[in-house]
């Protein structure tokens, strides 16, 4: 097999010479930065391990979003609660990918806690008996640390996330994602495919602005054979606590998440009401669903959890 990729210039040493990336051949070809780092062509070997260490991992499941601020990490957490809550042999995991802005320790009460390593791999740390979570929150020295890396560097921590977390066996791990459709990305999905993702769920606002990021995922998820499995339209109506009145304090001016699902065939999972009750309890890492039952959000999140588990077992 040629080791001259298609777009390579003419005068290409070859990906497997030792003059790769670094030949005056090389400069102003795309491939230079990937042949000079001296990564080993071919398929890489963290993928056999990833695929064995979730084997034990029925669903894997992405959460996505198009921009950032619309509430995937909020939506992730009531997804695990929620799922966790419809029995107690369901095992949840939450593996905090954003790894610039990992935010899952504290919605889920779990912030200062430490991950254990030991012969078999991290322990992640464990919310409740049947939801478990790793981020590299619990690794950074203060909550207040900044993460500041490049792509590589976060890539390597995500490939060690998914090869070395000692999740045991679980029913379901969400994984949420940082915004957009970056290198992080395209990282998940080329470990995960080998150990089989299920598919993604997508968190938008009602508003223009955030359906059309979301409609760029849709495009990233077919583009990459990743299954929609649905879109969570969040903060969609806010129903007053007092006098029970309903506004849109983000207007669908182009009909919302539900005319774009139905413009792209993808499905609708449900809508999230805005409550600030919700956005307390994230803040101070409370259990939404046992605090506050009788909010319509409760409601709905069921209902979306619902369907997901249906998509899952059909
Ligand atoms: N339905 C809701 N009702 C009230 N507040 C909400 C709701 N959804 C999210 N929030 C609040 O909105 C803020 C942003 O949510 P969140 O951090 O989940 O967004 P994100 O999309 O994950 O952001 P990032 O892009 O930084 O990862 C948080 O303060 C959260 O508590």
């Amino acid at each position: 097999m040629s080791s001259v990729p298609d777009n390579a210039p003419h005068q290409c040493p070859g990906t497997q010479s030792e003059d790769a990336g670094k030949a005056s051949a090389c400069a102003g070809c795309p491939n230079q930065n990937i042949c000079a780092s001296g990564v080993p062509a071919g398929p890489d070997p963290a993928i056999e391990v990833i695929r064995s260490r979730l084997a034990n991992v029925k669903h894997k499941i992405l959460v996505l979003s198009g921009k950032g601020g619309v509430g995937k990490s909020t939506v992730t957490s009531l997804l695990g609660h929620g799922l966790a809550k419809l029995n107690p042999d369901v095992n949840v995991g939450i593996l905090d990918a954003d790894i610039c802005g990992p935010s899952q320790p504290r919605v889920l009460g779990v912030r200062g806690e430490q991950v254990h390593n030991s012969g078999s791999g991290w322990s992640p740390v464990y919310v409740t008996d049947n939801l478990s979570l790793m981020s590299i929150g619990f690794l950074l020295g203060s909550p207040d640390d900044a993460v500041i890396w490049r792509g590589p560097k976060k890539n390597g921590m995500i490939k060690q996330f998914l090869s070395e977390v000692d999740w045991g066996d679980l029913d379901y791990l969400l994984i949420d994602t940082p915004p957009g459709t970056s290198d992080e990305h395209l990282s998940l999905v080329q470990y995960l495919s080998a150990a089989g993702v299920t598919g993604a769920v997508l968190v938008t606002t009602p508003q223009e602005v955030a359906l059309l990021d979301v409609r760029k995922e849709i495009q990233f998820c077919r583009k990459v054979g990743l299954p929609v499995l649905g879109v969570v339209e969040n903060m969609s109506l806010f129903v007053c606590p007092n006098c029970k009145s309903r506004s849109e304090i983000f207007p669908a001016t182009t009909g919302g998440a539900a005319q774009m699902c139905s413009t792209l065939q993808a499905p609708l999972l449900g809508a999230l009401p805005l409550d600030p009750l919700l956005a307390r309890c994230c803040d101070s890492g409370r259990d939404f669903l046992q605090e506050i039952p009788g909010s319509p959000a409760v409601a709905a999140l069921q209902a979306i959890v619902k369907q997901i588990v249906s998509t899952c077992e059909s």
